[in-house]
């Protein structure tokens, strides 16, 4: 039996997510009629959680999920054969890992998840946490992020979803019964996961929210389309998608027709700060070469506003105390805020008033948002 690597005494669990973003120059049979985007424009996929969810339910977020067993297993090593293959199946060399948190248990922060099954390790974890994302992908949305076997490289190119070729809905049901089956439809498709396509591009740790609280570790790819492939929401575990530009998205967020989380909130202004499809291809190809961060937000509670506290704000605070705890004042956030200056947080008004203060250089070549601050009269 395959298995979620589940949480062990920590009760981390390790998840991958995949931001879709796929161009919009042209009509496109799969792309909704949406309004026209600015030249080079893309939008990005994002799905809403059902309402029984026992995470974030109705939350807007990026095709993702829980790592299980099976997308580690020795199985796929022949798949990937003879084109690809240990050590790093065509992928760039391994960028260092995310600096733990304190008191996490290993180095990325889920040691204490363990497959099931106690199945030898196969793919290296980032292999592993590709794969996870492109079967999520599938099992959520329908899409599928996959090559044929021996093809060329779509890079530098964005890449394109394979059709999907009929009886898929019987797949996808049986996938989502037994994650190990998505090799069996790899194997019948002749094709892999993309996972070249996949590009790192950061990780979030759930924060401390309640004792005994659900938490991820979730590795976040960023995967460019050249057009939108068509999507279908599972019905169960996603009820509805839409394909949104940055700024539409975040209007939407502002306008209460969407809910966002801090992650993909952030995520989305940050890729505000890219105008076109092709440079943020780009940057993915040669921008984020030197290392991945992995945050954990710190809470901080205060009169009128919970606070998320990134790593580099004067606030935060490496202290293993954190893991665990939120951090609070009674004053107010206008007042904190006037004596901050070196600021990397978010700060929430309420479910959909979200504010973004960067003041930090980023690291490692990456970008971070710019500073988004709402108008008073939306408060
Ligand atoms: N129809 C549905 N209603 C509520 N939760 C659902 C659901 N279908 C799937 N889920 C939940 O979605 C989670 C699986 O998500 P993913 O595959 O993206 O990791 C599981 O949560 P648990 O992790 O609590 O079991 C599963 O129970
Ligand atoms: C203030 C409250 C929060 O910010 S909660 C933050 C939740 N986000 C995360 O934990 C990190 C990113 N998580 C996700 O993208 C998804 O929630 C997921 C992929 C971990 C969901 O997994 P699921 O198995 O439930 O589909
Ligand atoms: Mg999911």
């Amino acid at each position: 039996m395959s298995g979620s690597l589940r949480p062990g005494a920590s009760g981390w669990r390790r998840a991958a997510t995949v931001v879709l973003a796929a161009g919009w120059t042209r009509p496109s049979p799969a792309a909704p009629p949406l309004p026209p985007l600015p030249a080079g424009g893309f939008r990005l996929l994002l799905l809403q959680r059902c309402q029984a969810q026992g995470f974030l339910p109705g939350a807007y977020v990026f095709p993702g999920g829980v790592q299980d067993a099976a997308d580690r297993s020795a199985d796929w090593l022949r798949l990937f054969a003879p084109h690809h293959g240990p050590p790093r199946f065509g992928l760039r060399p391994a960028r260092p890992p995310p600096r733990p948190f304190p008191g996490l248990p290993d180095a990325d922060g889920a040691a204490a998840t363990q497959p099931d099954d106690a199945a030898p390790a196969a793919l290296p974890d980032d292999v592993a946490a590709r794969v996870c994302a492109v079967r999520e992908a599938f099992e959520e949305a329908g899409v599928l992020l996959l090559r044929p076997r021996g093809a060329p490289p779509a890079a530098p190119e964005p890449a394109r979803a394979l059709p999907p070729p009929p009886g898929l809905d019987a797949w996808r049901e049986r996938v989502r019964r037994d994650p190990r089956l998505f090799l069996s439809l790899c194997e019948q498709l002749d094709c892999t996961p993309d996972i070249w396509a996949l590009h790192d591009w950061g990780g979030w740790l759930t924060p401390f929210s309640r004792a005994g609280g659900r938490r991820f570790d979730t590795s976040f790819f960023m995967c460019c389309l050249s057009e939108p492939p068509p999507v279908r929401p599972d019905g169960s575990e996603v009820v509805r998608c839409q394909w949104s530009s940055p700024s539409e998205a975040t209007e939407s967020f502002m306008k209460k027709e969407i809910w966002l989380v801090p992650p993909q909130f952030y995520e989305i202004r940050r890729l505000a700060n890219f105008t076109s499809l092709s440079d943020l291809h780009k940057f993915c190809l040669d921008g984020t070469s030197e290392g991945i961060e992995k945050w954990m937000p710190i809470t901080f509670l205060t009169a009128n506003a919970m606070v998320q506290l990134l790593p580099g704000d004067e606030l935060y605070s490496e202290d293993s105390e954190y893991l665990e705890n939120v951090m609070s004042s009674g004053e107010k956030i206008e007042d904190i805020m006037k004596e901050s200056k070196t600021l990397h947080r978010l700060v929430l008004y309420s479910h959909h008033v979200f504010n973004i203060h960067v003041t930090i250089q980023s690291k490692h070549k990456h970008i971070y948002p710019k500073t988004y601050i709402i108008s008073k009269s939306r408060l």
